[in-house]
């Protein structure tokens, strides 16, 4: 097995096998094969719907405000009564009543007279406009002068115009907003559907891999990248279920991913991904039925030995066993997974402009992502890259952001306006 292995990895026998392909292309290929994963929905009361992903469209079925309501506490009014009012000339209208708050308004505004509302109150039939208090003065009970010519539509919102029937106020893939609650309230709307979190979980596959209250021996590592991952799966709408350390031997995490399958949305091996004798993941996660493997190899450094397969309505991830690279790749394949799954809206990309502090090399056919600080002179950002061995967590602790060199391109210079992406 070792043997055909090595063949594939040398002359591109089973072709699948460490082939690098391009980020778009795995980013089509990964819509084409996890595009139809079905995680489900659930019913959610608005108060615990923050942050998850609407499963559908949301319209409204009412007007808001559903009543023509004042703005300001003052005296509703018809605006052609004002004209020319002024503070050395104003008009003395007729107090004709008032409007309680949470009531209807019974009393209509005829000409020469007002209406006294509250902020918010429903504007009372044949009045036009709303004088703030602050611009008139109460002579008696009955009548008021007024210091201000008002135009027709001033300080009232009318029906529909925050909200009218029809408007869609949650669209389906969207995160749910701390205003989105509030508008939901609004019309009406106490329970919404949204997806499920996608059921995740963790494989860290290596003889030499140690939990983290564990003390090691010369060769062992205490395990990195399963929590890095869930924390990320995290961040992205998804659900951790379960996470264990596997040895390196093909049963072993067979019979793990086995166990998982059909329970989970999304199984991820951390390590046992390259070419290497003991580099089981790539043919164990092929074995699960079609369509199996399409992605073993990836045009990015670091982490050129990603694998994606699908089998059993589950998406299938080996990610590089080097920190660093299991990092990255699973920062910009990891997202887009749960972009798919979640049917995520397209998101506004987080970045700061910023001038790079030493030149930077790319690689030959891969996209180069470079990890570094963010250092804010005069108003002026600056980027000092961090360049260390993919396997360094080090530089992705203390980083704030990431550069992206495209391939072809021979790198960037010292002195130039990158892009730093902060998310
Ligand atoms: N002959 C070749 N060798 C390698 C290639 C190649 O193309 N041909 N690719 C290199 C690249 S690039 C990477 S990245 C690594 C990835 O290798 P694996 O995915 O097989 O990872 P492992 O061998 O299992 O581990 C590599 C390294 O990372 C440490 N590790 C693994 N898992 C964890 C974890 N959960 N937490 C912390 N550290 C972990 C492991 O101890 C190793 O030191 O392959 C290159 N080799
Ligand atoms: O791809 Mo490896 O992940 O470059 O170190």
């Amino acid at each position: 097995m070792a043997l055909s292995k090595f063949l594939d990895t040398l002359d591109g026998g089973m072709m699948k096998f460490l082939k690098a392909y391009e980020p778009y292309k795995i980013r089509e290929m990964m819509k084409e094969y996890f595009g139809d994963i079905d995680i489900g929905t659930e019913i959610v009361h608005i108060s615990e719907a923050l942050d998850r992903y609407s499963a559908k469209d949301i319209k409204s079925s009412v007007n808001i405000p559903d009543f023509n309501k004042s703005t300001v506490d003052g005296y509703a009014l018809m605006s052609s009564d004002t004209r020319g009012a002024s503070e050395s000339m104003p008009v003395f209208l007729d107090v004709s009543g008032e409007v309680l708050m949470g009531t209807e308004a019974e009393t209509e505004v005829v000409e020469n007279t007002c209406v006294y509302v509250p902020t918010g109150g429903m504007l009372p039939k044949g009045a036009d406009a709303v004088v703030m208090i602050e611009y008139t003065e109460k002579l008696d009970e009955e009548t008021v002068a007024v210091n201000m010519a008002m135009h027709p539509g001033e300080n009232i919102i009318y029906i529909g115009e925050d909200i009218s029937v029809d408007d869609v106020i949650v669209k389906k893939g969207r995160k749910i907003t701390a205003f989105d609650t509030g508008a939901l309230s609004a019309i009406g709307v106490s329970e919404i559907s949204v997806f499920k979190k996608p059921r995740t979980v963790i494989i860290s596959s290596g003889d030499e891999i140690r939990r983290p209250e564990e003390d090691i021996k010369p060769g062992e590592v205490r395990d990195i990248n399963s929590f890095v991952v869930g924390a990320l799966i995290e961040k992205y709408g998804g659900e951790v279920i379960h996470k264990t350390i596997v040895d390196d031997d093909e049963g072993s995490l067979y019979n793990e991913v086995e166990k998982w399958i059909d329970r989970a949305d999304i199984v991820i091996v951390s390590g046992g991904s390259s070419a290497g004798i003991k580099d089981v993941t790539a043919e164990v996660l092929d074995s699960f039925g079609k369509p199996g493997l399409f992605v073993h190899g990836a045009a990015v450094k670091p982490g050129k030995p990603t694998i994606m397969s699908c089998a059993r309505d589950t998406a299938l991830i080996g990610l590089p066993g080097h920190p660093g690279s299991s990092s990255i790749i699973f920062t910009i394949f990891g997202k887009e997974l749960f972009k798919i799954l979640l049917e995520k809206e397209d998101a506004i990309e987080s970045f700061v402009e910023a001038e790079l502090t030493y030149s930077l090399a790319g690689a030959p056919g891969k996209e180069t992502y470079v990890m570094g600080t963010l250092e804010n002179r005069d108003g002026k950002y600056l980027f000092n890259p961090l360049i260390k061995k993919s396997a360094a967590i080090s530089q992705l602790s203390r980083s704030e952001g990431y550069v992206v060199i495209k391939s072809g391109t021979e790198g960037i210079n010292k002195g130039n306006t990158v892009r730093v992406y902060t998310e």
